[in-house]
């Protein structure tokens, strides 16, 4: 992880399905920072998330990342950076640990175990993931945030499914990455107030 970083957002403009999102949207987010995008359903909150990680491209606007403009190629933030979308992304025929193992081969099996613990899914490590509720689902998709060593996390509805003890996990995982230097901008419906340092509003 990045001793300092920052990612600057300046006049973006997105385009989805004919529709203007963001539209001249500018804010910026350095390390210990979580930042909550707010806005209606359709508002574009997981359009940003996909233009910020680079699977869409802005109208207009500009990106930096840590003060190197990344508009046109986001490699450079792509290495340094953790997204996990709005649906789970997990395989439902593979075991939990071999989804975790999917996502970071590289992983000994001492972390590996620690990461299912603090979940609470080390007794369903060898259990094929179709077998699980929506909620332990989820906390197998985000189980790569107890694993990465990436700064900025891009975390889109991150709460969904997730019940007061996973709420409550989550929470803790993001503030402790938050405090060790990372970056933080998730989606939430949610009210976080105490976990977000800041909230981005996207208007209508
Ligand atoms: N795969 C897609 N192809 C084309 N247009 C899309 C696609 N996904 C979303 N859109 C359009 O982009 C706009 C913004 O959608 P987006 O998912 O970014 O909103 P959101 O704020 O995240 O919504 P929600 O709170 O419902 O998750 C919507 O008008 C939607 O119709």
């Amino acid at each position: 992880m990045q001793s300092f970083a920052s990612l600057t957002i300046s006049d973006l403009w997105i385009e989805r399905a004919e529709r203007d999102l963001c539209k001249g949207l500018s804010f910026s987010v350095q390390s210990g920072d979580v930042v909550r995008i707010l806005g209606e359903n359709g508002a574009g909150k997981s359009s940003l998330l996909k233009v910020i990680v680079g699977a869409l491209s802005p109208e207009e606007g500009r990106i930096a990342y840590s003060g190197e403009d990344v508009t046109l190629d986001r490699s450079i933030l792509q290495q340094d950076a953790l997204y996990i979308g709005h649906s789970v992304g997990v395989k439902q025929r593979l075991s939990v640990a071999e989804n975790i193992r999917w996502y970071c081969p590289d992983v000994c099996t001492n972390v590996l175990h620690e990461a299912l613990k603090s979940l609470e899914l080390i007794d369903y490590m060898d259990t094929p993931v179709k077998k699980l509720s929506a909620g332990q689902t989820r906390r197998v998709a985000l189980a790569r945030l107890w694993l990465s060593q990436k700064t900025l996390w891009l975390l889109d509805e991150p709460f969904a499914s997730l019940d007061v003890k996973g709420v409550e996990l989550l929470e803790e995982r993001i503030q402790q990455h938050a405090l060790a230097g990372g970056m933080v901008i998730l989606t939430s419906h949610q009210n976080l107030l105490s976990l977000a340092s800041r909230d981005v509003m996207l208007l209508p």
